[in-house]
């Protein structure tokens, strides 16, 4: 599995404010830039922390890029929904039309929730007892043939995959603006490390819209 992060961070680090609400962080050519490298995998992820406060669809993306990179026939990328307890809303708009949605979930699920969210059509995948084992769930998304996929936050599912030492690479837009906020979520929540920090090397600077884009590999 190749796994690439996405996010857009102000310049203090925060993904959204302590309200959690979508913000413009980035602009037009970063959000183009992000539909290009959607139609570069295979599926987009996201926590459902971010389900639950931008309600995203995981739909847009550049299709004539995705002919140029990977063919007429290539399908649009799936979108993948890490969610232990299954707390998405079946009217959520990540379930509706378009491209397969596949709920990673755990044991901990209770089983209603799990049938109601079969029942408006995803896919589940359960692994893991009290969270998603997320080696475990990329390893049978692969099984179906998704083999890169996109992760576009947020903080808390972002910092697991670094603790699995799942990521192989990360890209960041850092915008002009200071969000500010101990509570307001960041790049990487979770726990945070206090040693054996994974370690990066940079890849790529370019300027965007009115900030940076930063491109790292994981070591
Ligand atoms: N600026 C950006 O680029 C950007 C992108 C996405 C989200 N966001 C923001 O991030 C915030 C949401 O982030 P968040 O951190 O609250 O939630 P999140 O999206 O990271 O989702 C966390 C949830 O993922 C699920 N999960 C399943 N397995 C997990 C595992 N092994 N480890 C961790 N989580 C697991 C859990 O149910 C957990 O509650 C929102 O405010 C949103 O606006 C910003
Ligand atoms: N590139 C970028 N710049 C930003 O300033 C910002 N706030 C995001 N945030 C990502 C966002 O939280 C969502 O995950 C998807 O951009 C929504 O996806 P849809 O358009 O619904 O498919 N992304």
């Amino acid at each position: 599995m190749d796994v690439l992060v996405n996010a857009a961070v102000s310049a203090d680090g925060k993904l959204s404010s302590r309200r959690r609400e979508q913000i413009a962080i980035s602009g037009e050519a970063d959000f183009a830039r992000v539909d290009r490298l959607r139609a570069e995998v295979d599926g987009i992820v996201v926590g459902v922390g971010t389900v639950l406060a931008d309600d995203p669809s995981l739909i847009r993306h550049d299709e004539a890029h995705r002919r140029k990179r990977r063919g007429p026939n290539a399908p649009p990328p799936v979108r993948i929904v890490a969610d232990s307890r299954c707390r998405t809303p079946t009217g959520a708009d990540v379930l509706a039309g378009g491209p397969t949605t596949y709920l990673l979930t755990s044991e901990a699920a209770p089983p209603e929730r799990r049938e109601a969210l079969r029942d408006v059509g995803a896919e589940t995948v359960v692994a893991g007892d009290e969270r998603v084992d997320l080696g475990e769930a990329f390893g049978r998304l692969e099984d179906d043939g998704i083999e890169r996929l996109l992760v576009e936050g947020g903080g808390e599912l972002i910092f697991s995959l670094f603790e699995a030492g799942l990521v192989d690479e990360l890209t960041v837009f850092i915008g002009n603006m200071i969000i500010g906020g101990r509570d307001a979520p960041t790049l990487a929540d979770g726990e945070g490390f206090v040693s054996a920090f994974p370690e990066l090397e940079l890849a790529g600077v370019e300027q965007l819209d009115s900030g940076v884009v930063l491109e790292w590999t994981v070591r």
